[in-house]
């Protein structure tokens, strides 16, 4: 028997960064190591080149860079989901098709950013990326930042093709996450995106989640999810006020990238700035921003130990 979709994606998966040299450029190297920090952490894989990852603001060259390079260090020990999604569709079909060339397990696209599109325009785009390569593929729904509202007739209409898998919510409402799930049909993803409603997520149907926060923090979501799979609610639901306070203080830096990539240079993994016109952390930053740190990984020893 074949595997089911929700079998074979479910979980959780960090939203990775960028990595780049101190000049700014694409570091293969950094982006391995950043790569090689997620092993062994109990996520499911890697969503690569979205939002965290800063992929609108890189050259389609630079993309299929940094994917080869975190499939070279880390496929077969993660799943590796790609962000193929451009401003034209023929930069996502040229993204998807390299994507599959290079043994990625999903793609996974936004809306198109710069135009106000039409329902059919985008369903075209959408289209176009799911045709033009064998890989899964997974609607990402972020209406804050495109302006774009997804409907469930659109979920319905797409997931009655075998290679669309899921969606990944990063709308603010529950009640649509829930809707998507009953659109999408048996065997069809839901993952949420707002970090800050983990569990909240999950109870309205979510398969797992994608988050920009899981980064610094991956073992604590990774609780999160272990603990609402078993039932721990009570349990999870003060966890997840715990990781809400962090994210809240982290919302309050020039950038939330600048402030979690600084965060991991205090660990010894280096990733750089965020590329402008993402504000990287000033100076003044530092010291706090250690401080939270610090208390990120007493909450990683005191919740790993329960
Ligand atoms: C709007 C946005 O970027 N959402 C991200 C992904 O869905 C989240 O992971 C947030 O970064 C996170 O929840 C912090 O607000
Ligand atoms: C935050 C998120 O899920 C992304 O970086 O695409």
């Amino acid at each position: 028997m074949m595997m089911g979709n929700i079998e074979t994606f479910e979980g959780i998966y960090v939203a990775m960064y960028s990595a780049y040299d101190d000049k700014g450029e694409v570091d293969a190297e950094r982006v391995k190591q950043l790569a090689r920090y997620y092993v062994g952490k109990g996520l499911r894989g890697l969503y690569v080149g979205g939002s965290s990852g800063e992929g609108m603001l890189q050259t389609a060259e630079e993309r299929k860079l940094v994917l080869e390079a975190v499939l070279e260090e880390v496929r077969g020990e993660l799943k590796v989901i790609v962000h193929v999604g451009a401003n034209s569709t023929r930069e996502s079909v040229e993204l998807s098709r390299h994507a599959e060339l290079h043994g990625a397990d999903a793609i996974s696209a936004v809306p198109a950013i710069y135009y106000r599109l039409s329902e059919a325009a985008v369903e075209n785009h959408w289209q176009q990326m799911i045709d033009s390569s064998r890989l899964p593929f997974i609607i990402y729904n972020i209406p804050q930042t495109t302006g774009f509202q997804l409907s469930p007739k659109l979920v319905q209409k797409l997931a009655a093709q075998p290679k669309v898998i899921g969606v990944k919510m990063s709308g603010e409402s529950t009640f649509d996450l829930q809707q998507y799930k009953v659109a999408g049909g048996d065997d069809f993803l839901v993952f949420n995106g707002p970090d800050e409603q983990f569990l909240a997520g999950r109870i309205m149907g979510a398969d797992g989640g994608i988050g920009g926060t899981y980064g610094i923090m991956p073992e604590l979501f990774c609780k999160l999810n272990e603990w609402y799979e078993a039932n721990r609610v009570a349990e999870a639901q003060e966890l997840q006020y715990e990781i809400n306070a962090v994210i809240k203080r982290l919302l309050t830096y020039p950038s939330l990238y600048g402030a979690a990539k600084y965060m991991l240079s205090l660990r010894g993994v280096e990733t750089g700035e965020p590329r402008l016109p993402l504000l990287p952390v000033r100076e003044e930053n530092h010291a706090s921003l250690a401080a939270l740190n610090d208390h990120i990984i007493a909450l990683v020893a005191q919740y790993s130990a329960r």
